[in-house]
């Protein structure tokens, strides 16, 4: 049984530290105390700049903080990680996500620490990652360079949707083909429905994209969609231009069931791919179809930048490394409870519900690796909007409300082509609302003021590029990693999310059979509600 964090020496240390010199710290008078607070707490890392002076925590924090890392092993968790160990413990997989976006020969192997904990077996793995990219891409260009093909119907869910969507989402202006791209992953049969009424068979492809192919969701649309591409003329003969076999791709790491649901066309990859991890896979298709293959290698070449710096660089000076400890310090000494993501980029609109699955599911757990419970919180709330739409909804309370909630911006210095003086607008925004909630506001009446005092970290990247997108999402994935290392949980599995797929299929079968017994009564009678609103 290892140590539970909470006994560590430094969670000691550091619950004396808040007790005893944080919980009356000020952010006003530290500024005013210290004129190097903000070169001390900001930092480069490749092509994200940090300015994490704004958080309620100072040097003397981070030192104890980078002692409760060394506690918990999280180096060594980390090293673990990057020498295909089963991190993933309950599932016997390793997590080598970081593998889809290195590059062949070198890249991160030229570092001494890497290559002492690179094992020989892995080079069979990374040789696959690319021959399979290498399918992907010509794939992509391939549809690419087929104007038959109008629109791509992405089908998929969790991990299998909202990477491939925030990433087409934020790389509009890098597109370059005339297709328009759907995403369909609600059973909601509105969502299809609104899709499929748009568009027509013979230029359509259809990417059903599921790691397992038994997810019952996508199932259930990829099914739907199969009947309508038939209804709509389309037929199951290869022979036939507008058929399955020319109309349906599978991304999934089970070829078998995607061959028994009647798709050929197949792009496989492993199970130390999380679903989460999954849009540098196979699952980033309509991504390269959206930007080329030279765009995704560069949003690769982007993430594996910030892999070599969460892999090398000394933990004081280490991004994922700063602010996964952040994470820790706000959840488990300050007790806030959540995190408000406000991205100032209509580009990044989705990137708030890609960030709530890659943390939530990652890191909403209450036991250690090895089963013990934990008496500690883990993963907070993770919420938001871009802005400055957040400002005139709940920025209110933000500002003047009585939770504390820790605000994390993200803003470009390059609005690209869109009008200097929105761009301008946009950041400026961004920046005043930092100041606003750390300066607040006193004198002018009690209904006037704020308290002030209230943390943020602002995330700065150049533009909205592809490198500097695979960079961001690489260093969140990072940081999640080091919460989860602290808190010693598996951020690789997802059990939670099994009980409710189990259940619902009982209530399914359950309607089939009327078979109710032992069903408790509230369920029962929203179920007898449900059939008798049917039979009508
Ligand atoms: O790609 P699949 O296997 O359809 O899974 C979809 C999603 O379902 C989950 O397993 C649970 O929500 C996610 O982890 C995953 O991203």
């Amino acid at each position: 049984m290892t140590l539970l964090c909470h006994g560590l020496p430094a969670w000691k240390a550091l619950q004396t530290h808040h007790r005893e010199q944080m919980l009356s710290m000020d952010l006003r008078a530290a500024f005013a105390q210290d004129g190097a607070r903000l070169a001390n707490l900001s930092m480069q890392a490749p092509h994200v700049f940090a300015d994490l002076s704004k958080n309620l925590w100072s040097a003397e924090t981070e030192r104890l903080l980078r002692d409760l890392a060394r506690q918990s092993q999280v180096q060594e968790k980390r090293d673990a990680m990057l020498a295909g160990a089963a991190v993933n413990c309950t599932e016997e997989r390793a997590a080598m996500h970081w593998m889809l976006r290195m590059p062949r020969d070198g890249g991160l192997l030229q570092h001494n620490a890497v290559r002492q904990a690179w094992a020989v077996a892995m080079e069979e793995a990374l040789a696959e990652v690319h021959e399979t990219r290498a399918a992907m891409l010509a794939l992509a260009e391939q549809v690419r360079a087929d104007d038959s093909i109008t629109d791509i119907v992405n089908i998929g869910i969790g991990g299998s949707h909202l990477g491939p969507e925030v990433v087409v989402n934020a790389l509009e202006d890098w597109v370059d083909t005339g297709k328009c791209f759907h995403f369909v992953s609600n059973v909601d049969g509105h969502e299809l429905g609104h899709v499929l009424r748009k568009v027509r068979p013979h230029s359509t492809l259809f990417l059903v994209a599921s790691k397992s192919f038994t997810t019952a969701e996508t199932m259930l649309n990829a099914r739907s969609a199969r009947q309508w591409f038939l209804d709509q003329g389309g037929s199951e003969d290869p022979a036939v231009a507008c058929s399955i076999d020319r109309h349906f791709v599978a991304l999934t790491s089970n070829v078998q069931a995607a061959a028994e649901f009647g798709i050929r066309r197949t792009l496989g990859f492993w199970d130390w791919v999380g679903g989460r991890f999954s849009l540098w896979s196979a699952i980033g298709l309509p991504i390269a179809i959206a930007v080329g293959a030279r765009q995704f290698q560069a949003m690769l070449d982007g993430a594996h930048a910030m892999d070599a710096h969460f892999f090398t660089a000394s933990m004081d000076q280490n991004l994922p490394m700063r602010l996964g400890l952040l994470d820790v310090w706000y959840r488990d000494f300050w007790n806030f409870s959540s995190r408000c993501i406000a991205p100032y980029s209509h580009g990044l609109r989705r990137l708030t519900a890609y960030l709530q699955q890659l943390e939530m599911e990652s890191n909403g757990k209450g036991v250690t690796r090895d089963g013990q419970p934990l008496a500690v919180k883990t993963a907070p709330v993770i919420w938001g909007e871009p802005g400055t739409n957040g400002q005139h909804a709940f920025f209110q309370m933000l500002h003047q409300g009585q939770d504390v909630i820790p605000v994390e911006f993200i803003a470009l210095s390059d609005g690209g082509k869109y009008l200097g003086a929105h761009h301008q607008s946009l950041v400026v925004n961004a920046i005043a609302q930092a100041q606003a909630l750390m300066v607040g506001r006193d004198g002018e009446g009690a209904e006037k003021y704020c308290p002030g005092n209230r943390p943020s970290t602002f995330l700065l990247l150049q533009q909205l590029d592809p490198a500097a997108l695979g960079a961001l999402i690489a260093l969140y994935e990072h940081r999640i990693f080091v919460s989860g290392a602290v808190w010693d949980i598996n951020s690789f599995d997802q059990w939670g999310v099994e009980l409710g797929k189990q259940l619902a299929r009982q209530l399914n079968a359950r309607l089939e059979s009327g078979d109710w017994n032992g069903v408790d009564a509230s369920t029962l009678g929203l179920m007898q509600r449900l059939t008798a609103t049917q039979a009508c």
